[in-house]
């Protein structure tokens, strides 16, 4: 049956993966208490449309830090796209052009930096764990730049990656043929080894992530790239505040999809307090239980710039490759559109809280 929402990739997904690769994929951290809360805070919030407005041309585009978007929608960073498809990243990154969105590669990707910049027809950001090794992460920073990727996104939630019970009851490595290929082999071999009570991502996390950085080693690479700065993983107004005293110009409000500190609230919880922290100084991203038109509108209406969208990409390139990630986004999309002339809200700029019931 071919899919109709996001929901039946979801299903196909959970019929079809390995079940090491579809735990990987699917799990998050401890009792996945906030991974449930991710979906579920959506359903909790209610719409409240407006009738009569002329409704007859809608359109979703954004600005967002000089780019245009045909949707408010980007892919979330996500490691290793080659788990579940043949063409990888190569894949993902034409579906998200194609569908007008923004493409956020991860540091672990498995395609190469350069090929994925060739593959692009949209807006590409690259995400960066802080490596203990700063020569490293400014050899990689600088062939990010050459390479014509237009942000910087670190993830500040992970100074080390969180245990996650699926990982660790079905023992998942990484397969030979799926590796980080934008960072040195000597990482990259870690995480293909298991070892018991660790996975070999939290292993090769705590080996290679910095741990120890504060705001003030912000600076330093805040000095050292041209690149705007996204911090990935804010949920708390004073860390908000504080990454716009620093320098910083987007954040994007996440728990990693329930992936790292368990037991807080799903991100679209915590987004009212880091949009009034900011209070307009920076653009609020939000990733986390996005698989609906009618979420991203309601995180558009409490105050976000743009949405990301992770597993429901991967689901679909799971699926049936670019064509796949491309029809999920393609999804989100078109549900906006309607949501958006159902709600009486024919542009993004309308869209505020006085949508939310
Ligand atoms: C398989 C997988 C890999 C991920 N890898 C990364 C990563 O390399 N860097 C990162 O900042 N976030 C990573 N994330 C977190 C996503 O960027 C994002 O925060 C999360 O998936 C959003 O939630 P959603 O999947 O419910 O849309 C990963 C998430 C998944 C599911
Ligand atoms: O799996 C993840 O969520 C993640 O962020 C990650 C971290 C290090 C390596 C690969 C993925």
């Amino acid at each position: 049956m071919n899919p109709v929402d996001v929901a039946d990739y979801a299903e196909h997904a959970k019929a079809t993966l390995a079940g090491d690769v579809l735990g990987y994929l699917d799990g998050g951290s401890g009792a996945e208490w906030t991974l449930r809360e991710n979906t579920a805070a959506y359903r909790r919030i209610r719409l409240r449309p407006r009738v009569l407005v002329d409704v007859g041309s809608v359109d979703t585009a954004v600005d967002l830090l000089g780019s245009s978007l045909a949707a408010p929608l980007g892919v979330a960073p996500m490691a290793y796209h080659a788990l579940v498809h043949p063409e990888a990243e190569l894949a993902t990154v034409k579906a998200t052009g194609a569908a007008g969105a923004l493409f956020v590669a991860s540091m672990f990707a498995s395609t190469g930096l350069v090929r994925m910049a060739q593959a692009a027809t949209g807006p590409l950001w690259m995400q960066l764990y802080w490596l203990r090794d700063r020569g490293a992460l400014l050899e990689l920073v600088g062939r990010v730049e050459q390479a014509g990727y237009r942000a910087l996104v670190l993830t500040v939630d992970a100074p080390k990656v969180a245990r996650r019970a699926r990982d660790l009851r079905s023992g998942f490595t990484l397969p030979p043929h799926v590796r980080a290929v934008n960072l040195d082999a000597e990482l990259m071999a870690a995480s293909h080894v298991a070892e018991a009570g660790v996975s070999a991502i939290e292993r090769h996390s705590r080996e290679r992530f910095d741990p120890t950085i504060t705001w003030s080693d912000l600076g330093w690479l805040r000095e050292r790239t041209r690149l705007p700065l996204v911090l990935k993983g804010i949920l708390a107004g004073e860390d908000a505040r504080l990454a716009a005293e620093n320098g910083v110009d987007a954040v994007v409000v996440s728990n990693h999809g329930g992936r790292q500190l368990d037991g807080v609230p799903a991100a679209v919880d915590a987004l009212a307090e880091v949009v009034d922290a900011v209070a307009g100084r920076l653009p609020v991203l939000v990733d986390g239980g996005v698989r609906r038109g009618t979420d991203v509108l309601k995180a558009l209406a409490l105050g976000a710039a743009t949405v990301l969208v992770g597993r429901p990409v991967l689901w679909g390139l799971a699926h049936s490759g670019a064509a796949g990630a491309e029809h999920v986004l393609r999804l989100l999309r078109e549900e906006l559109e309607e949501a958006m002339a159902l709600c009486g809200r024919p542009t993004t700029v309308e869209v505020d809280r006085s949508v939310l019931g």
